[in-house]
């Protein structure tokens, strides 16, 4: 089954557009120490509500040896049935590139990864033969800075991110095994820019603590598996209420 089948399936099964990001916060868990146990309960109690898990890297590697041994230990214990996005915005020179991409897809088994496209598509190629797996390239990210780059206007009247979107066709006519998406910011997600997005799998932070507006994606007739994710608005915000009840609310909030 291709990437984008699973989470098509994943989506279809909990009704929902759901990715429950994964940045655990030590000195908001009690140290290091309370990690594990910390995203047991996350996983656990939000898994019925999740089309998918997006752990991001950072908030392990923040964490040194040890936060690269839970995150592992997290990953053999997730529910096969999730899509795992690894969220790791990796960029590198295609030799190199080649031993991340069998780090995350052969050594972490994860569905997917985020790629920063800015070196071009010898960088990603490595990523492109995986059976099963997927890609998600920067495209529109959700930070004010999105405007230096990626929202430039070309002389040719494109933006910068219908660049990356070229990376992504010919992927696909050179018959990658692995589906590309793009990530795609909430808060910058304008009917100019969604109007130029393709129909691909779209992973779309923003929502929660950075204050993306849903509405902007309403009425857009998109096939492809999309999915919105929701870090601190579940794992943080509210801390009185269980991760499951966040989970519920952002799950009706974002259902089909
Ligand atoms: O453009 C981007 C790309 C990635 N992210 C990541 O998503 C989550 C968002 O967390 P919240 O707590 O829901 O704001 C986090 O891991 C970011 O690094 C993004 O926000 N924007």
């Amino acid at each position: 089954m291709r990437y984008a089948e699973k989470l098509e399936k994943r989506i279809v099964d909990t009704g929902a557009r759901l990715c429950v990001g994964i940045d655990p916060r030590p000195e908001l868990s009690g140290g290091i120490e309370n990690v594990p146990e910390f995203l047991r309960r996350l996983v656990g109690e939000t898994a019925e509500y999740a089309a998918a898990f997006k752990p991001n890297m950072a908030y392990f590697e923040a964490m040194g040896l040890r936060g690269l041994e839970i995150l592992e230990e997290m990953l053999g214990e997730m529910p096969k049935e999730v899509p795992v996005i690894l969220d790791a915005k990796r960029s590198d020179i295609g030799e190199t590139q080649k031993y991340y991409a069998k780090s995350y897809f052969e050594n972490w088994d994860v569905d997917a990864v985020t790629l920063n496209p800015f070196l071009g598509y010898d960088s990603i190629e490595p990523f492109l033969n995986w059976e099963g797996k997927g890609i998600y390239l920067l495209a529109v990210t959700s930070n004010a800075g999105s405007a230096d780059f990626q929202r430039q206007k070309l002389a040719d009247g494109r933006y910068v991110f219908e660049l990356v979107q070229e990376l992504a066709v010919r992927a696909v006519a050179e018959k990658s095994a692995t589906d590309v998406g793009f990530v795609v910011g909430l808060t910058n997600a304008s009917s100019e820019v969604l109007d130029r997005i393709m129909d691909a799998p779209l992973l779309i932070p923003g929502l929660g603590a950075q204050g993306g507006d849903l509405d902007s994606l309403a009425g857009r007739g998109r096939t492809a598996p999309d999915t919105v994710n929701v870090s601190r608005g579940i794992s943080y915000n509210e801390m009185d209420r269980s991760f499951a009840d966040k989970a519920q609310e952002w799950h009706a909030l974002l259902s089909l």
